[in-house]
């Protein structure tokens, strides 16, 4: 079966700056893969490419077996959360989601006071999200992946600013978005949470993948608890020369 996302040999530079170099992953429908990394090693990069809002320098991205870039149809089936969400802070959380699918072409039909009801945003679906507080913001943000229904989710640290009850909501709605077919690409900082969710692992290592696979292969379905999870993620770190001030000649 074609994936819903497969990249390859994507790479991203910004100026001379390589932040992406030769990155390769898949996403296949009903199945959901993780995103792992340190702060800055390239994830939400990666994340933005997926979703076409930016371009990759090299690569090739296939989205639901289409070459980027994405036509409205395509974009229309592919819904992502990513970090630092932009809304209308006037507009009330019903209306925000409503003027979004209007601008992804989707007749509403109910879909926006669905996706508030799974976020657990239903008696706020009135509100200004100028009065939403950040956990609010992250589930309007889900709620507009969600609304879309579709084919590809895109997840950038889902559960960021999420209170226990959120978190647990969240790990509900991707075992329902993998049921209906979608597949799932989700990035976390929290380890155990990616090896409960997660069908496979990609962990990209300054801008490299350092260690793919599925959960079995990697051999994280029998990992004794966090402090196993943490040795398995810095082992697979690209090995960074550490050069301190005094080393490097600086006075
Ligand atoms: N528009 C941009 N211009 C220049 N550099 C950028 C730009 N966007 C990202 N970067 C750089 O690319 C690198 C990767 O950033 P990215 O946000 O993809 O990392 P990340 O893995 O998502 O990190 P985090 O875990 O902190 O969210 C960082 O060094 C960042 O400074």
């Amino acid at each position: 079966m074609t994936p819903v996302l497969s990249c390859r040999g994507v790479v991203k530079t910004y100026g001379k700056r390589t932040v992406l170099d030769g990155v390769s992953l898949s996403v296949e429908a009903g199945r959901v893969t993780g995103l792992l990394g340190l702060n800055g090693a390239g994830k939400t990069t990666l994340m933005r490419i997926a979703t076409g809002l930016v371009a990759p320098t090299a690569g090739e991205v296939h989205v639901l077996g289409h070459a980027l870039p994405m036509r409205p149809p395509v974009l229309a089936r592919v819904g992502a959360a990513l970090d630092a969400p932009a809304f209308y802070r006037w507009m009330t959380g019903r209306g925000m989601l409503r003027a979004l699918l209007d601008t992804a072409g989707l007749p509403d039909e109910g879909r926006a006071d669905r996706a508030l009801e799974r976020v657990g945003l239903a008696d706020a679906a009135g509100r200004r999200v100028r009065t939403f507080s950040q956990g609010m913001r992250q589930r309007l943000a889900i709620a507009a992946a969600l609304m879309k229904e579709p084919a590809l989710l895109i997840l950038d640290e889902p559960t960021n600013g999420l209170d226990p009850a959120g978190v647990r909501l969240i790990r509900g709605i991707i075992a329902e978005e993998t049921a209906r077919g979608a597949g799932i690409l989700i990035s976390s900082h929290q380890l155990d949470e990616i090896a409960r969710l997660c069908d496979s692992i990609v962990m990209i290592s300054q801008g490299v993948v350092s260690a793919s696979g599925t959960i079995e292969q990697l051999g994280l379905g029998a990992t004794d608890g966090p402090q196993d999870l943490e040795d398995w993620f810095f082992a697979q770190q690209r090995t960074v020369v550490h050069t301190s001030v005094r080393e490097g000649g600086a006075a």
